[in-house]
């Protein structure tokens, strides 16, 4: 029994409510959206509904949401264990489980209506999904047992993306699933970098991540090709999608040129542990002024000034 009863009851309601909070893991969620939002842009055509836009994210935020408090129930014994988690509002014992797991279900209920009436059906399932996928196949399945549970994982996290895409179409497109790809395939970098500065703690609890399995050196490789491999990828929306224009490959290809420049630092310095934890901080700025090149070249404006830029450059020529 790891929780506590005395620091349940010695809790004030605002106490209450930022427990609540913290068992979503808040911090990580601004992102899945800053993707979810890219990805709604491009496929828009850059224009966006804005209620369609607020019900989409409040709808997947709900979604991300009920899947990290599930975690936070599946996870307390480790969490319990691990430096960094054992403040989570489970492990320290300011919400019971049983609490946490009708919160996570409301926050589903509440997500799949919101999306399923306001958005589409496609949508909705989508983010069910995450939710399930996230629960079952990351945390349940893979997370205690394969060192390549982030990979395969790392499939929840992408899903925002197609999110996005079926609330403004309906469908799916191949420019969607590419979406999906450039995250699915920017999480192992993403991951590993912090998984080496944090490996003690995994190993503690003997979860197989894969710097504690095969050390820093493999690590370190498998996180220098999935870098090379994100970075092309994100060219694929130029061509041949042609879903993205010149503005969003000049950022792809800056944005990309050092992230593969970090990636090499750390493949050069695998146990330095600064070189790693600049690599994780830059993958998290990397895929939000991604999405934001996304968003920005597809604007009208961005069309009419590139257009206007085209045509001046022809006549002076
Ligand atoms: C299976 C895939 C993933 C794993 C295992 C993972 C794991 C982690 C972990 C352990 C942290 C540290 C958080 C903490 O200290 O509590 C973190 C931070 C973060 N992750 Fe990921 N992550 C994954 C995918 C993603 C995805 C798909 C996104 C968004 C697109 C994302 C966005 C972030 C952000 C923004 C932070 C920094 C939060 C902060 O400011 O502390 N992660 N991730
Ligand atoms: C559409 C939808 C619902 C998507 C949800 C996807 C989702 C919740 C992605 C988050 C991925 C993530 C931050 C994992 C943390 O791993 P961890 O929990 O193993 O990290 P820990 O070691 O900090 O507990």
């Amino acid at each position: 029994m790891i929780e506590t009863n005395v620091s349940r009851q010695n809790q004030t309601f605002l106490q209450v409510i930022q427990s609540y909070y913290q068992l979503t893991k808040p911090r990580i969620i601004p992102l899945l959206l800053i993707t979810t939002a890219g990805s709604m842009w491009i496929a828009a055509q850059g224009q966006v509904d804005p209620l369609l836009l607020l019900v989409t994210l409040t709808g997947g935020t709900l979604a991300a949401a009920s899947a990290q408090t599930i975690n936070c129930i599946y996870d307390r014994d480790i969490d319990y264990d691990m430096e960094r988690t054992r403040h989570r509002p489970i492990p320290s014992g300011k919400i019971q489980p049983r609490d946490a797991l009708i919160f996570a279900i409301a926050l589903a209920v509440m997500s799949f209506t919101l999306l399923a009436v306001f958005a589409n059906l496609l949508a909705a399932s989508l983010a069910f999904s995450g939710i399930i996928f996230y629960v079952l196949v990351y945390t349940h399945w893979l997370k205690r047992h394969s060192t390549q549970n982030i990979v395969i994982g790392g499939a929840a996290g992408a899903i925002p993306a197609l999110v996005g895409w079926a609330a403004v179409t309906g469908t799916l497109s191949w420019a969607a699933w590419l979406i999906f790809a450039i995250v699915f395939l920017w999480t192992p970098p993403h991951f590993w970098a912090l998984a080496l500065m944090i490996r003690d703690d995994y190993a503690k609890v003997g979860i197989p991540m894969l710097p504690v399995v095969e050390g820093d050196m493999a690590t370190v490789k498998q996180i220098w090709y999935y870098t090379l491999v994100t970075v092309g990828t994100t060219i694929l929306l130029v061509y041949p999608l042609h879903a993205s224009g010149f503005v969003y490959a000049a950022i792809a290809l800056s944005l990309g040129g050092l992230f593969v420049h970090k990636s090499w630092r750390l493949l050069h310095s695998p146990e330095d542990r600064t070189v790693a934890r600049e690599l994780f901080l830059y993958s998290i700025s990397y895929m939000m002024l991604l999405c934001l090149g996304m968003v920005i070249d597809s604007l009208p404006i961005t069309h009419n000034l590139m257009t206007m830029i085209i045509t001046q450059l022809h006549f002076i020529s």
